[in-house]
């Protein structure tokens, strides 16, 4: 049997594949709302016509006034055609980020525009037409999967988070190169033209979850949620790259060398890992699909700090995230300062 997705209605599941999502493109300073406005004014020479299909309310509008000028129709129209979708379909996805990341999703099904009404755009109803919309689909959906960053992380789906601070919502990824988990928690409304505050933060399993004081990541995890609902709105990016990167029982076998006099960085090291194993370059799939192009990053850590900039995301401001320092923690973090750069102010380390 093939795995297939059939789309139509644009509020069903799968809607954003129609034509009649709302999905605004700008060609030449101009904004259509949906693919569909724009590929029907393209069949009429008449700017008046034009401009009445652009104008109107919604993509089944401009639908009825294409056919009701049917006889003002272009004559090279039939030639053109599919050259006219194929090119709105790709500028949908290309300015539409997160389309373009949902379309990646559908990995490899066959996509199927389910029309009763259309055997050449769609698949007639009982799948004898030509689903000609689907096939230019899949060509798009083809460009983007090789294409950074829509390769970089595959969106799975989406929930709600309630905790103690407020709903935040919960976007799950999966990094492409390793096959790891990574989250998204999304609180409040995210306005593309503002820098959200944000935060980085690795899995510490023994801290964000089993209360551990050797180090400070279950203190700033509480204080970045609590900051980010304080602010309105924010994401909290929870990358699953526990022990700087060397995992769980490698990080057990670090704080058992710690145990016996050496520091975070030596620990590592004996272990035969770099002091710091992780790579954020996958964090930018997660932030183009939210659709963010500048942050407020709440960090001491100055890898992370270029691991934005390097994702071509501007940083307005950064925000110190200083919390949790207790008499366990107090070596552990006089080294992230001395040998990792961790910027802190002298009385949070003295
Ligand atoms: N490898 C290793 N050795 C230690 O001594 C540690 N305390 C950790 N902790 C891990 O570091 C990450 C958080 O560091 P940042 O605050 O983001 O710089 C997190 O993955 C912890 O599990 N690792
Ligand atoms: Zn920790």
């Amino acid at each position: 049997m093939i795995d297939e997705i059939k789309f139509y209605e644009p509020q069903d599941s799968y809607g954003f594949l129609s034509n009649f999502a709302p999905a605004p493109i700008t060609l030449s300073d101009v904004v259509w709302p949906t693919s569909e406005h724009y590929y029907h004014a393209q069949k009429f020479v008449d700017p008046a016509i034009q401009q009445q299909i652009f104008n109107a309310e919604t993509p089944d509008e401009a639908f009825n006034l294409s056919r009701q000028y049917a006889d003002q129709v272009k004559d090279d129209w039939m030639e053109v055609r599919e050259a006219v979708m194929r090119y709105i379909v790709f500028e949908k996805f290309r300015q539409n980020p997160r389309l373009a990341h949902l379309l990646v999703s559908t990995g490899d099904r066959v996509l199927t525009e389910h029309s009763h009404k259309d055997a050449f755009w769609g698949d007639g109803g009982d799948g004898s037409g030509r689903n000609t919309l689907g096939k230019i689909l899949m060509e798009v959906r083809n460009y983007f999967s090789n294409k950074e960053p829509y390769n970089l992380v595959h969106f799975v789906e989406s929930a709600k988070l309630p905790t103690q601070w407020g709903t935040f919502q919960m976007y799950g990824f999966v990094e492409q190169a390793t096959g790891k988990e990574h989250l998204a928690l999304v609180y409040g409304d995210l306005d593309p033209d503002t820098p959200p505050l944000i935060r980085l933060h690795s899995e510490c399993l023994t801290g964000d979850a089993l209360f551990s004081a050797r180090c400070d990541c279950g203190f700033q995890l509480s204080r970045a949620m609590e900051n980010i609902v304080n602010a309105g709105s924010g994401v909290l990016f929870y990358l699953r790259q526990e022990g700087r990167g060397i995992g769980l029982i490698n990080k057990i076998r670090a704080y058992h060398l710690q145990d016996q006099g050496a520091d975070t960085v030596e620990a590592n090291e004996r272990l035969g890992f770099a002091a710091d194993m992780r790579d954020y370059s996958f964090c930018r799939g997660m932030l183009s699909f939210l659709n963010i192009k500048s942050v407020n990053l709440m960090t001491n850590n100055p890898r992370k700090v270029r691991a934005i900039e390097s994702a071509g995301i501007k940083i307005e401001k950064r925000v110190p995230l200083q919390e949790g320092n207790n008499p366990h923690n107090e070596n552990y973090l006089k080294t992230k300062a001395a040998k990792l750069g961790h910027m802190f102010d002298k009385e949070f380390i003295k």
